[in-house]
């Protein structure tokens, strides 16, 4: 996969070095490029904002810079990218969204400040390609920076080979299977006790079928505990599939 990044802040996305994206990007798993917006600028301040027609709060960021850097980024190319574009009045991002975009050969993430970006470049950029306007929480955040790294690292760690471990995609929170949408449950490693703490007993049985068992209850507990909101979606079919399992 190619994920480009246009941001006026590219040091933002260090953290793209490290860990496991940092090694997908180096064994070529992942092909990351960022793009400085300040490039596409022709005046002595570089500037990239002015203040909002119609007047408001804040500046708004102008459409020029925009433009040219898609073009550049996305023109001349083979095929067409998925333009994801981060506002706080945008879409959802879930985790069915992270699994549908790991799909995607190619993303460009264009990470606005201010008050946004100029409507248009949007507008410009659907005649040439799907776009997508993505938030990823009922929070307000000062950019799309953030967002776009979250939404990277949710992306990234489902493409074949970059967490190395494919049971722990699927046994993921929120992904699909058994018991969707539960939370996970507690995790315990050693030493078996700890501050006088002990580790559940049933962890140490060697019982899988009493582990397995144990864990979906703890998952039901936590999730009916922290998201209630996700235990209404289960069916009673659901539950009762819980049940049978041993
Ligand atoms: C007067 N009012 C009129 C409404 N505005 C709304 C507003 C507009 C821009 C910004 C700052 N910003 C600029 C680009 C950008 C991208 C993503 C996000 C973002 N925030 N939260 C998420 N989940 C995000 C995501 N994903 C924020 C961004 C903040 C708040 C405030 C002032």
């Amino acid at each position: 996969m190619r994920i480009d990044i246009i941001t006026i802040f590219p040091d933002y996305f260090a953290p793209l070095d490290l860990s496991l994206i940092g090694k997908a990007r180096t064994s070529g798993l992942l092909d990351v490029r960022l793009h400085d917006l300040r490039s596409w600028t022709h005046d002595r301040h570089n500037t990239v904002d002015d203040t909002p027609y119609g007047g408001g709060p804040g500046m708004v960021m102008k459409p020029e810079p925009w433009g040219e850097a898609l073009d550049a980024v996305t023109g001349n190319a083979p095929s067409v990218p998925r333009l994801i574009l981060p506002t706080p009045s945008g879409a959802p991002f879930t985790q069915a969204d992270a699994s549908r975009l790991a799909r995607e050969p190619w993303l460009v993430f264009a990470c606005g400040r201010y008050e946004g970006i100029d409507s248009r470049v949007a507008a410009d950029a659907a005649e040439r390609m799907p776009v997508e306007e993505v938030s990823i929480g009922d929070y307000v955040l000062n950019g799309g920076e953030s967002a776009t790294l979250v939404m990277v690292e949710a992306v990234s760690r489902l493409l074949p080979g970059v967490l190395g471990n494919a049971e722990s995609v699927a046994q993921d929170s929120f992904a699909p299977g058994a018991m969707d949408n539960l939370v996970e449950g507690p995790v315990y490693t050693k030493p078996a006790v700890w501050r006088d703490r002990e580790v559940p007993p049933v962890l140490l049985s060697g019982d899988h079928g009493a582990v397995d068992r144990w864990r979906r209850d703890e998952a039901l507990r936590k999730t009916a505990r922290n998201r209630p909101d996700l235990l209404r979606r289960l069916t009673s079919e659901d539950l009762d599939q819980h049940d049978r399992q041993v």
